[in-house]
């Protein structure tokens, strides 16, 4: 099994752009426009991980309440420089919900207030041994 993507819905995709693209620095790698389902699909990815993607999905003039479902907590994105990408977010005008106080973990909020953590290069949680192995298929 590979992981593919996380889907987010979006008001405004030129918004999201600014945000997840001009912000963050991700890039578009993808786009699918659906006139008979009235949608567009965005596919962005993080240069470090192209094969891991957000699917911005952008239901044609849609009044929907999207809600808040307390089961997602957020997207994870390691970065460079915690502070030099707080202050660059800000500087576009985004505000830093839970500043890097600890210079490890940072956390900004989308356009769609879609939760993003930031963690500094370097502080990540170390992963197992195992994780790094080979998946042999024998389990
Ligand atoms: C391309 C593949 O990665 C998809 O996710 S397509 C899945 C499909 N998406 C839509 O129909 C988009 C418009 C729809 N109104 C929506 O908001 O999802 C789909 O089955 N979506 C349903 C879902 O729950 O994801
Ligand atoms: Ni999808």
């Amino acid at each position: 099994m590979k992981y593919l993507h996380t889907m987010v819905r979006v008001r405004d995709i030129d918004a999201s752009l600014r945000f997840y693209c001009d912000g963050l620095g991700l890039r578009e790698v993808r786009r699918m426009e659906n006139a008979q389902g009235k949608f567009t699909l965005v596919f962005l990815a993080a240069p470090d991980s192209p094969e891991a993607e957000v699917e911005l999905t952008y239901n044609w003039g849609s009044t929907e309440g999207y809600g808040s479902a307390r089961n997602f907590g957020h997207l994870a994105f390691r970065v460079e420089d915690i502070y030099a990408t707080c202050q660059h977010l800000m500087d576009m005008g985004y505000t830093i919900h839970r500043p890097p106080r600890d210079g490890h973990m940072a956390f900004v909020r989308s356009p769609d207030l879609i939760s993003i953590e930031l963690l500094q290069e370097g502080h990540l949680p170390p992963r197992e041994p195992w994780a790094s192995m080979p998946n042999t298929g024998s389990w």
